[in-house]
């Protein structure tokens, strides 16, 4: 009896947990050490797509944690960005550095594919497109795959294009011009994402503070910062949120603007690709407060979602770029409507996607086509 009533509080305490989800799947392939968890939060508009994380979390419950908070970021990212897919995402349990091999992309690949097109996934921290090469042996919902498989390629591409559009309208808000040149700028990772935008900063005459864990990618930096006559400044990994900067640009994991971290801020604003950024909603307020102008991870940092959902579509640069352009004009639009409102940014960008969500919702009545995106998609 004590047993089962235990088993209800677990069973309720997880239902609780993925309340705000339509569907949570746990992957176990024990012959490749696969363990995953792919997380449907809401396909209103459209299947779910969202990129596959790697990484060595401590428990399950920390990576259950991370799918369910950025497939949430997913449906917000999506509504936003007005592209056709709902938010979903994924995570493997293990270090990218030593726990890989082709054959667990393969046998990710066929929990992929057990989905039935509900879910389409490609790269996110610590997973390339190589990997996903593997398991586009299983599945065809895969997405962000390289040109000569026919896909758009790297989409640290244009979530890089995406940051730096984002840093341009940060600028022409509270400077009064798009410049990058004679600003200062701090990064945190320099992985494929933020390796690139600190590529631009230098080559648009931006000056850098950098850091990251992984001292080959400060090696590279520093080395392209010598072949373009500029420099760049390595600060340690704590000491990024104290620098004197007008841009702090975080490009690695989440969570960094917390209670431990506010404090230490010096710059004018928080521009950068990481996915959730914030510990808390309640973070943003206390920027705010402090005068510091938060742009919404989910706009910046929504050029790889751009480019690989215009993949399923069949890839289309022209397309892309417009839609990266757009990022720019929207993060302005959201800068100045919570000014106008006197409501934090995540606010008016989240008011944004409600929209977006709604109107879809009314459309979705019983003379509706199915759920799915009005072009070909492939599958
Ligand atoms: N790749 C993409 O197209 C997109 C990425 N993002 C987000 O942007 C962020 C970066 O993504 P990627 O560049 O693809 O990942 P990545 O794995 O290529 O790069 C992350 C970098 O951060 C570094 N890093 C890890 N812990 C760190 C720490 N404590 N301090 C400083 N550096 C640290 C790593 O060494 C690595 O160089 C992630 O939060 C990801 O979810 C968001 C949208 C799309
Ligand atoms: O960038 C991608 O490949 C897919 C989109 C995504 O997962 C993200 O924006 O976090």
């Amino acid at each position: 009896m004590k047993q089962l009533e235990y088993k209800k509080v677990l069973e309720q305490d997880m239902f609780q947990k993925i309340s705000g989800h339509e569907q949570v799947v746990f992957c176990n392939d024990p012959s490749t050490g696969l363990r995953a968890i792919i997380a449907i939060h809401n396909t209103t508009l459209g299947p779910a797509l969202g990129g596959t994380r790697m990484y060595p979390y401590s428990s399950i419950d920390e990576a259950l944690e991370d799918v369910l908070k950025l497939s949430e970021g997913m449906t917000a990212k999506c509504a936003a960005s007005d592209v056709d897919f709902g938010g979903g995402k994924a995570v493997i349990i293990g270090d990218p550095e030593k726990d890989k091999s082709p054959a667990m992309f393969r046998a990710f690949g066929q929990f992929v594919d057990s989905l039935n097109g509900r879910f389409y996934t490609g790269t996110d921290m610590g997973t390339t497109m190589d990997d996903f090469v593997h398991a586009l042996k299983e599945t065809n919902f895969i997405n962000g795959i390289p040109e000569a498989f026919g896909g758009s390629g790297d989409s640290s591409i244009p979530t890089a294009q995406g940051v730096i559009y984002g840093i341009k309208a940060t600028n022409q808000y509270l400077y009064g011009s798009d410049n990058l040149a004679g600003k200062t700028y701090s990064i945190q990772g320099l992985g494929k994402v933020g390796f690139k935008v600190a590529e631009q900063l230098l080559e648009e005459g931006g000056e850098l503070y950098v850091t990251d864990v992984n001292h080959q990618a400060i090696d590279a930096i520093k080395t392209r910062a010598v072949e373009l006559g500029a420099s760049v400044k390595v600060v340690g990994i704590n000491e990024i949120y104290g620098v004197d900067s007008n841009i702090f640009v975080p490009c690695a994991m989440g969570r960094i603007i917390n209670d431990q971290t506010i404090p230490q801020l010096k710059v004018d604003a928080i521009v950068g690709s990481a996915n959730n950024q914030l510990q808390h909603e309640r973070h943003v307020q206390i920027l705010h407060d402090r005068g510091i102008l938060y742009a919404p991870d989910y706009i910046v940092n929504a050029g790889g979602l751009i480019q690989v959902a215009d993949e399923l579509y069949e890839p289309n640069r022209k397309r892309v770029l417009l839609k990266l352009k757009a990022i720019f004009d929207s993060l302005l639009e959201i800068y100045e409507q919570s000014s106008l409102d006197c409501i934090t940014t995540m606010e008016s960008a989240n008011q944004k996607c409600q929209q977006r969500l709604e109107e879809q919702r009314a459309r979705n009545n019983f003379f509706a086509r199915s759920k799915r995106p009005k072009w070909n998609v492939r599958v």
